[in-house]
């Protein structure tokens, strides 16, 4: 079937969060599309659309998310818009998807992974182990936070909430001596001033689907379906697969820190996971390899080791 590509009088909208990453996202998302089709960039309409995730109004800046609950916190808004019709695709940073998508649309489109680790920032030193006993560290995310915790016990961890110029802002005003982002959205910003270490995935295990932007359509749009397919990276999707294939099958709450990963190598996919306590005082985690085919099983498996050896309980946990 042949679809008629939009033009600047029938242009595709494409929808996004306003943060200047989510912004970069889409205007990454519409230079590809440009590319694969030769369309201008005036056959594509760039929507903003602000969620609850984004409304200060709706939201303290001083309550930990995960206080708030995160599910779809950031992609309501976004999929109301897909499904009447006034935006056609929307372009989401995976690691604040949920597992599962409304009726009606669907996720298939990948663009090709960014750097998935975790970065150090610091103005004083230039690794976690450099960091002196009872250092203060600032992040907002339980998973970095029960990490950190479960290597180091001696630090104090505080919330620090906002977008990335608000954080960095609060180092630099030494509310902590530390803190930490995604790689993924320095590169992208191209925040290359900012002082920061790559930190190993081998001591800080990444969020499932760190680092990748998805792209998620209706159902039924074929025009949509169509264009997408021409600029899906099918390595991307692949290793999604599986990381959300473990996440789902973890069925953690949000109070539960939860890391993956998977990597090929040839025809083989290996994933890691990791399962903590918000506090840190217990970690579970193994690997998993096999044939890239039997990622989404291996995500399943992985999830249903580390169920078993955390024990019941585990994720009722409601610590201070
Ligand atoms: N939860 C916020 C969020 N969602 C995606 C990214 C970074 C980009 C990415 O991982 O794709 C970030 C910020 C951060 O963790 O530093």
């Amino acid at each position: 079937m042949t679809i008629d590509l939009p033009t600047p009088d029938q242009p595709l909208n494409i929808g996004t969060r306003g943060s200047p990453l989510a912004l970069a996202q889409a205007y990454e998302t519409r230079e590809r599309l440009s590319k694969a089709f030769d369309l201008p960039f005036e056959a594509f309409n760039i929507v903003v659309i602000k969620t609850t995730g984004d409304d200060r109004t709706l939201i303290d800046a001083d309550r930990p998310l995960k206080e708030i609950g995160n599910k779809g916190l950031f992609t309501k808004e976004i999929e109301e818009a897909m499904l009447e019709g006034r935006i056609d695709i929307a372009v989401h940073s995976m690691k604040d998807m949920p597992v599962a998508q409304p009726e009606g649309l669907m996720l298939d489109c990948y663009l090709p992974r960014e750097d998935v680790r975790d970065a150090f920032i610091s103005h004083n030193v230039t690794r976690i182990a450099d960091l002196p006993s009872g250092a203060i560290v600032g992040t907002s995310s339980l998973r970095r936070r029960a990490q950190l915790m479960n290597r180091r016990p001696d630090l104090n961890v505080v919330e620090f909430r906002g977008n990335l110029q608000t954080r960095l802002k609060k180092l630099e005003d030494g509310v902590a001596s530390c803190t930490f982002l995604a790689m993924a959205g320095l590169n992208r910003l191209k925040m290359d001033d900012v002082p920061k270490t790559a930190i190993e995935t081998d001591d800080m295990l990444p969020a499932v689907a760190q680092g990748a932007i998805g792209i998620e359509r209706r159902v039924n749009d074929e025009r949509a379906a169509q264009m997408l397919a021409a600029i899906h990276d099918t390595p991307t999707g692949q290793r999604l697969a599986a990381e959300r294939a473990f996440l789902e099958a973890l069925d953690g709450s949000c109070e539960t820190p939860i890391a993956g990963l998977a990597e090929l190598d040839g025809d083989t996919l290996r994933l890691r996971g990791e399962v903590l306590r918000p506090d840190g005082s217990e970690a579970h985690a193994d690997e998993i390899s096999g044939p890239i085919a039997n990622g989404a099983e291996m995500g399943k498996t992985l999830a249903r080791t580390l169920l078993d050896r955390a024990g019941p309980g585990f994720f009722d946990w409601h610590g201070a």
